[in-house]
């Protein structure tokens, strides 16, 4: 598995330890990809780990790799400026980490290319990293290694918890809940401990139980009380102060008017009675009902922690049980496993059929403690040199303006944390200050805004506009900034609107297409969504358990037919086996269909892929819908579009429901504190948190608006609610600089459209009015891929990779070998954008009097008027596109003749 060493280590300038902390658009992630393409120069891409966020990141990762090694493939000739400034900079990157020169690099760059797409590759999110060590330890975490990843219905244990608690605990445990003002939900409670369930433990340990009488300190302070009424019966208004409970002093200025000024003398109210004595025992007083509510809290939790405690053995019980584990459990179970040396390292590394020898992590910002916690003995492994001789590395990425999943567990001290702790062995923080993503008057509005001061590498000025709108009108409004977008030239598919919520994306998709607009939301997207690879999915888990008649029954409406013995008599083999024979005797060939196929390659039974098929979270790729992406700000975190048009939040903030307090210092657990109304007033310690807090939820928000506003890369405009706003920015209504039409109508080689491995299976032949042209054999639509993919990338070895499993591989290469020489050197796969469709010319010869245009095909059908129709329109759209003149061919490869259209 080890690859060649290609680089000689004394000239090898990589640093071992490095992080980059930038702002949005500063190429964070272009500069993980070429690490990436640095490290493929050391090691084989399954010793190098590369953690996202999310699935789509994952993806996004894998194409950016793709596409960058392709970019070095190219001649410079064959790019626009913008890739090879791209190409440029990549280069210089890679080759001043690795201390080698151009020629050296771009000479493996076939090797290179070769090594990534013949081998697997760890790019992954962090939950998919974390779940598949579990799924190989398993028994060491005492559970079984078919788990399905979920979650269980929480109520049902809830029910369960209670039946099991005695007369005592159950009213012990009500005395409880009725007892907290703000206790609304004891499940709440209990789920939000679990995340934190091992922090907690440690500061639990810490805590001294032993609980003084609270009725004592209550009669301390009754006696006070009592002496103050009595000496006060002349000042009527202080005489009531003191008539009042303790949480009710404490919402009158009283005693922070005396904290303040020392004395009751100066009290209001407290002039005509006043005597020396009164300030001792009003301090004492404070004190006292510090002291209670110090009482209150240890005894809350103590019980409490009692309750927790048996809620989640109950718990994992259930789950043992029913053998579902959440993302959480995995994590839990996995810190145990490493940390508490459960397993040998040097085992898991055997067991996980890859030595780790590079950690790559982007969104560094929005790691938890528990997941970092998890790679914390693998980096420190990296960090110390000990125990390997190979070349080892970690890089991590992150912007702590941008962490905005505090709610989840992010943590982000961890960014400096982590660099503080591999300083000594030679950590560096890299600094980037140019935004390479928006236009100039995007870069300095949010400089401004964020007080910030990055540089605009951008030549384009931008659009930024701030309206007002009201929540009624709200929806109206994004509609008449979509058609003002749409009449300065851009088009629907360049248009992205963030909103705050789910509620908000289905509200307005259903506004905007009532108006007869299009619009693409993460539901519509994904891959598991589409017709026909649910209904595959259901077969599938019918086919799994007979039982489960609902699937069967889903599966039968969604295709529209009658039970039939014969076709749905499927043998129990490799899922991909199943899914071809199941799409084959359906007729259900698609682009999702087919990204399901080629995602089952990965699983070897029918048990594995039921079992982790909810996690396979895929989209189809925004820009393939025709229509204005819907998205929210969460969700678009490391995306970027063209225009993006920030709503405002509609629907009402939830209130802070949790009542305790969590108090992190250098990314640890310091404290928990129960919240009590206007405790901060008496316990200064209890004040720094609180406040500690309500500065986090603020900086939350804040980072929220700067991930929205750093999305765009040639309009922004922000619509903020007149009365009810969210925006914690300064907000003032504007209009700078101008709209930039979309780019569609030029001539423009775009190689982000290069597909491979993943994304290669939505690659119809035809893009362009599809109903009448696609094929719906999928062998054919494989041979054909195969085909494309190896006159664009020209290497059969890779071919073979993506395709082995799914067509005749031998007769791919004949056929490219033949054609090949028949066929002139052009641009490959050139796509465009032509009255609203995408399509794609296979090869684009540009000559001195205008072009030629050649589409191949596999075979030659009997009838081939659709296939002139579609050439015919290539020559139509070149010509328009290009104002020169154009002919067309058809290249049969079969036969390896070339017809004039
Ligand atoms: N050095 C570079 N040369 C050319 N283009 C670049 C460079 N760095 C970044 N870009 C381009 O700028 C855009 C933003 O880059 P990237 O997504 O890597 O930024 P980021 O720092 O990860 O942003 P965010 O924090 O918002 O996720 C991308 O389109 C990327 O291709």
């Amino acid at each position: 598995m080890k690859s060649e060493k290609l680089i000689d280590e004394k000239r090898n300038m990589m640093k071992k330890l490095l992080s980059v902390e930038a702002s949005a658009g500063s190429g964070k992630t272009f500069r993980l990809a070429n690490r990436y393409i640095s490290l493929l120069n050391l090691d084989n891409p399954v010793n190098i780990v590369a953690i996202t966020f999310t699935n789509k990141a994952a993806n996004e990762m894998k194409e950016r790799i793709v596409k960058f090694l392709f970019l070095l493939k190219k001649n410079d000739e064959e790019l626009d400026e913008k890739e090879r400034n791209e190409k440029n900079n990549i280069i210089n990157m890679v080759c001043n980490e690795l201390g080698i020169n151009k020629k050296e690099l771009l000479y493996k760059i076939d090797y290179l290319i070769k090594l990534f797409l013949t081998n697997d590759n760890n790019i992954q999110t962090i939950d998919s990293f974390i779940n598949k060590i579990l799924r190989k330890f398993s028994f060491y975490a005492g559970i079984r290694s078919n788990f399905d990843v979920g979650d269980i219905n929480i109520d049902n244990v809830f029910n369960e918890f209670l039946k099991s608690l005695d007369t005592y605990e159950f009213n012990k445990l009500i005395e409880i809940a009725k007892k907290e003002e703000k206790f609304t939900s004891l499940l709440e409670f209990f789920e939000n401990l679990y995340e934190k369930d091992k922090e907690i433990k440690k500061i639990m340990e810490n805590v001294k139980w032993r609980i003084k009488n609270e009725n004592n300190v209550m009669e301390e302070i009754e006696k006070i009380k009592n002496s103050f009424i009595l000496a006060t019966a002349e000042c009527k208004q202080v005489n009531n102060f003191f008539k009042k409970n303790i949480y009710e002093m404490l919402k009158v200025k009283t005693i922070p008017s005396f904290l303040e000024n020392g004395s009751l003398e100066k009290v209001r109210g407290f002039k005509k009675c006043y005597e020396p004595w009164m300030d001792r025992e009003f301090e004492k007083l404070i004190e006292y009902i510090k002291i209670y509510f110090n009482f209150k809290e240890k005894i809350f939790f103590k019980n409490l922690f009692y309750f927790y405690e048996k809620y989640k053995n109950l718990k994992w019980k259930i789950k043992n049980e029913e053998n579902i584990f959440s993302f959480k459990d995995i994590e839990h179970l996995v810190y145990y496993l490493l940390r508490e040396n459960k397993i040998d390292k040097d085992f898991l590394y055997f067991r996980l059929d890859s030595k780790i020898n590079h950690i790559l992590m982007d969104e560094f910002q929005d790691t938890s403690i528990t997941q970092w916690e998890i790679f914390e003995p693998l980096v420190d492994e990296i960090a110390s040199g000990v125990g390997r001789s190979e070349e080892r590395s970690f890089f991590y990425v992150g912007d702590v303006k941008q962490a905005i999943y505090r709610f989840r567990g992010g943590n982000k001290e961890l960014f400096s944390e982590v660099a503080n702790r591999y300083k000594p062995f030679g950590l560096e923080v890299e600094k980037l200050d140019t935004n390479f993503r928006s236009a100039k008057n995007i870069v300095n509005f949010v400089n401004e805004k964020f007080g910030l001061n990055e540089k605009a590498h951008s030549d384009k000025n931008g659009y930024v506009e701030v309206d007002e709108i009201e929540k009624e009108n709200a929806f109206e409004k994004v509609y008449e900034k979509i058609e003002f977008l749409n009449k300065n030239g851009v088009k629907d598919k360049d248009i992205a609107v963030l909103v705050f919520t789910n509620d908000d994306i289905l509200n307005l998709a259903e506004f905007l297409e009532n108006k007869g607009k299009k619009v693409v939301t993460a539901k519509k997207a994904e891959v598991k969504t589409q017709p026909s690879a649910k209904a595959i999915i259901s077969l599938m888990k019918y086919l799994h358990n007979k039982k489960l008649k609902i699937e069967k029954l889903n599966f039968l409406s969604l295709i529209g037919k009658k039970w039939n013995e014969e076709e749905f008599d499927i043998k129990i083999q490799r899922p991909v086996k199943m899914i071809k024979e199941i799409m084959d005797k359906n007729d259900l060939v698609d682009e999702a269909s087919l990204k399901l196929l080629y995602y089952s390659s990965r699983y070897d039974t029918l048990e594995d892929f039921v079992n982790d098929i909810e996690n396979f979270s895929e989209e189809l790729p925004y820009k393939e819908f025709d229509g204005i992406t819907i998205i929210t700000i969460h969700k678009s975190k490391g995306l970027e579009f063209d225009n993006v048009i920030v709503l405002d939040r509609l629907t009402k903030e939830m209130s802070d429901r949790g009542n305790i307090l969590f108090y992190y210092e250098n990314a640890r657990l310091k404290e928990i504190k129960l919240k009590i109304p206007n405790r901060e007033i008496i316990d200064p310690e209890y004040r720094i948190i609180k406040q500690n807090e309500e500065k986090l939820v603020l900086e939350d928000k804040k980072n929220v608006e700067y991930v929205a506003f750093t999305r765009a890369k040639n309009s922004l405009i922000i619509l903020k609610r007149n009365d009810k706003s969210i925006f914690l920015t300064d907000l003032e209504k504007i209009q700078i600089g101008e709209v930039i039409p979309s780019s569609g109508n030029k001539y423009n080689v775009i190689l982000e459209k290069i597909k491979v491995k993943l994304r290669n299976y939505g690659k119809q032949e035809v893009k362009v009015d599809e109903e009448e042209y696609k094929p719906n054999d999928y062998e054919a639509i494989f041979l054909g891929n195969a085909l494309h993919y190896s006159f664009e990338c020209e290497d059969l070895e890779a071919v073979r990779n993506i395709y082995g499993d799914f067509c005749n591989i031998e007769e791919v290469k004949k056929l490219y070998k033949k054609s090949k020489n028949k066929l002139p050197n052009g641009k490959k796969e050139v796509p465009f954008i032509y009255n609203k469709k995408v399509g794609r010319i296979d090869l684009l010869v540009e000559e001195d009097d205008g072009f030629i245009i050649i589409d191949y095909k596999s075979t030659k059908p009997n009838d081939i008027r659709g296939y002139e129709k579609q050439v015919r329109h290539y020559i139509e759209v070149v010509e328009n596109l290009t104002a020169k003149k154009a002919k067309g061919y058809l290249f049969y490869i079969d036969i390896q003749k070339k017809e004039k259209v």
